[in-house]
């Protein structure tokens, strides 16, 4: 808040833009947000976390500008991550688990891993006594964990991790060790400084057997001193590009003991003469079941992280004027940027993935939902389908996410690149979720596995739920049957595109793989040399599944001036799915679409453009991000721009009237000596 700013041209561009607005913008953030109550009660926390952070005067400049050093950055996180966490505690609810009061993801806190990561993995690997033990702690608050998996040597293939956990009858404890130097665990957030405790992954070894990783309950520091527990070493790794009010850390352990009661028995046992026994009724990867709830949740993040970068942008270019249109008449006023397709037509495809995004983290949902309800009678038999969707509905979501983020920090030209723009934070913390749980190609991959498995039995009557759209013969040659350019706005003739192209890259890339191993080379050569079309098959089959929970949201919504706006994004995203980028030669090189048809697709992208620019602030505003959540100079909602800009920059430390580092020394080690350069003098 802050004084109420002077008007001007930018408030009332601003003002005007959202006046422009057809629906209820409150009715989206209810249908966002799932119901009145929870906007009231997320907004409320919100509210009060800000007050508690002093960051409601938004002519301040934010303390992640005015304090950049590694040490300051983390000390600021863990003022954020507190406040957060105490809020949670205090008035019982969920809201910053994750995403905190910066919009950024879980581990924007040093505090943040311990519910997501640290508690999942007790409540779905812990044995019951385990879990009435722990989880309690957690959940009073008297713990902060950390998920140790990750190694210096190795991040994607888990089986090659080498921190050990060896089994020690005579003292009924194990021994963990890091033994080579790339078994340093690296990267897991809140390791450095803040953890007390660690899920670690490490390899069991019992009566000297090795039998693969599993989890262990390891204490890192005093939790009254905060210094590392004895034969532990543990540190940050350093500046990152985001994320660094947190403190991703490293750790080794020599000779560490812990009692063998904190291993996670859930799945699998130790017994006090070091006999190993596994669950009977527990499938093999039950363990990735944290990991697909994480996978499940991070799509949500996504989605709020687009759309904040794209709500900035769209905010910024409502007021920013510059030029005009070619072939305009002159008249003296420039034109507000939203205006020009080239502009408009980026950030709106952005912000219709952005609600597609939104959509498809619901369907992931349900469908984790489902593995998990099943999972609690030990019933596993989805779990491989279950990890293929999910892992392809990441790996899409996440690069869509990044690369959409970027994009919108470019479409605000110089002032995109400003820190205080908020946008390089963002996009880079977008870009982290491309690795962390699972790197993307690596995910791809995952998913396309399971496409190539069921490719011959298309025609089965027993398709996992999300192959069952595929079901039938597929024949080579089918022609799109859209006679008229409004066809392409009916949501059955886009499912059809997008099925068609789905069934064609499925069977096209295992028809490659199948013959390539025909033809002597080994499957994994055949994989190998295919790779590239079968994540092709795997992004056509993700983009079908949230084209289908996109249109099966909107079609839910009585009909309004809402349902109306929603149905034309919902189009919008499905024909620049088919017009854009790199995917655009998947739905056209084999004819299925002719050139008359792409250029009627094209003039339906024109026209929903038309009518959804007017609407581009409410589709942002409903997002409900704060002020301070949003943390930009150049995305506030008032539109006030270049006050915020000039007040924040000079507020700057590096401009502060006290400049004797950078211009007192810098003046008399460097720039006086250069220009003095010889003796002569100016
Ligand atoms: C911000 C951040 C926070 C993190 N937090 C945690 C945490 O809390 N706890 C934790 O344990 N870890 C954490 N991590 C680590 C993260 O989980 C790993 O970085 C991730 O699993 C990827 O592993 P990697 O970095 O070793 O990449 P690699 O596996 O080395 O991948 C590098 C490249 O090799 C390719 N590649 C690898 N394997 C294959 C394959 N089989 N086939 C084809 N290509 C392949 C990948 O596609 C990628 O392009 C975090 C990482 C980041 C960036």
């Amino acid at each position: 808040m802050g004084p109420e700013p002077e008007e001007n041209a930018q408030i009332r561009l601003m003002r005007k833009a959202r006046g422009r607005t057809s629906f209820p913008v409150e009715d989206l953030t209810t249908f966002i947000y799932g119901s009145p109550e929870t906007v009231q009660k997320r907004r409320a926390a919100w509210h009060r976390v800000e007050l508690a952070l002093d960051s409601t005067d938004t002519t301040k400049l934010p303390p992640q500008y005015a304090k950049t050093s590694r040490e300051d950055l983390y000390l600021d996180g863990l003022r954020m991550g507190k406040a957060a966490w105490d809020d949670q505690l205090q008035h019982d609810h969920a809201f910053f688990e994750w995403l905190t009061p910066r919009y950024t993801a879980c581990n924007a806190s040093p505090f943040g891993l311990t519910a997501i990561f640290f508690a999942r993995t007790i409540e779905l690997m812990g044995s019951p006594e385990q879990k009435s033990k722990w989880l309690p702690l957690i959940q009073s608050g008297h713990i902060n964990g950390a998920y140790a998996q990750t190694e210096l040597g190795h991040g994607s293939f888990v089986r090659g991790l080498e921190t050990t956990a060896t089994f020690d009858p005579a003292s009924d404890s194990f021994v963990v060790n890091s033994p080579t130097l790339t078994s340093t665990k690296f990267w897991p957030g809140a390791l450095g400084f803040s953890a007390t405790h660690a899920v670690l992954m490490a390899k069991l070894i019992t009566r000297d057997k090795d039998h693969g990783v599993h989890p262990f309950i390891v204490p890192l520091r005093d939790p009254e001193t905060g210094k590392p527990m004895e034969g532990i070493e543990l540190g940050d790794v350093g500046p990152k590009p985001s994320y660094n009010q947190t403190d991703n850390g490293y750790a080794r352990f020599d000779n560490v003991s812990i009692p063998r009661s904190n291993m996670l028995m859930g799945h699998a046992t130790v017994s006090s003469d070091g006999s190993y026994q596994k669950r009977p009724d527990v499938h093999v990867k039950a363990a990735y079941g944290s990991m697909l709830r994480t996978r499940a949740k991070m799509i949500w993040i996504c989605a709020v992280q687009l759309a904040a970068a794209v709500a900035i942008a769209v905010r910024y270019s409502t007021v920013r004027q510059q030029g005009t249109l070619p072939y305009a008449e002159a008249d003296g006023t420039e034109t507000a940027i939203i205006h020009y397709r080239s502009q408009n037509s980026r950030l709106l495809t952005h912000l219709s993935r952005a609600y597609a995004i939104l959509f498809a983290s619901r369907r992931a949902n349900d469908i984790y939902q489902d593995f998990e309800s099943r999972q609690a009678t030990r019933d596993f038999s989805t779990m491989t389908e279950t990890h293929a969707v999910l892992s392809g509905i990441k790996a899409w979501a996440t690069t869509l996410a990044a690369d959409g983020a970027e994009d919108a920090r470019k479409s605000c030209g110089a002032a995109g690149y400003l820190a205080i723009s908020g946008l390089p934070e963002l996009v880079q913390s977008a870009t982290a979720l491309c690795t962390l749980e699972g790197e993307n190609y690596v995910l791809w991959q995952q998913a396309a596995r399971e496409l190539v498995k069921w490719a011959p039995k298309l025609s089965s009557n027993n398709l996992p739920s999300a192959l069952r759209y595929l079901a039938g013969k597929y024949t080579p040659g089918q022609k799109c049957t859209a006679t008229i350019p409004t066809a392409f706005l009916l949501p059955e003739t886009q499912l059809e595109i997008f099925k068609h192209r789905s069934r064609r890259l499925i069977s096209k890339s295992h028809r490659l793989f199948s013959a390539s191993v025909s033809s002597g080379d080994s499957p994994s050569q055949a994989w190998n040399n295919n790779v590239t079309l079968l994540i092709s098959a795997a992004r056509a089959h993700v983009e079908y599944l949230v084209l289908q929970a996109f249109i099966a949201s909107v079609s839910s919504m009585t009909t309004s001036p809402l349902k109306t706006t929603m149905t034309n994004l919902c189009s919008l995203f499905a024909l620049t799915t088919i017009i854009t980028g790199e995917a655009h030669c998947t739905f056209s090189e084999d004819g299925y679409l002719s050139e008359t048809q792409l250029d009627a697709v094209r003039a339906q992208v024109n026209a929903l453009l038309d009518t959804l620019v007017p609407d581009a602030v409410g589709l942002t505003d409903a997002w409900d991000f704060t002020d301070a959540g949003l943390a930009s100079a150049i995305g506030m909602r008032d539109g006030d721009v270049y006050a915020r800009v000039m007040a924040w920059t000079r507020q700057l430390p590096v401009n502060s009237s006290d400049q004797q580092v950078v211009v007192g020394r810098g003046w008399d080690e460097f720039i006086r000596p250069a220009l003095n350069r010889g003796g002569r003098k100016l």
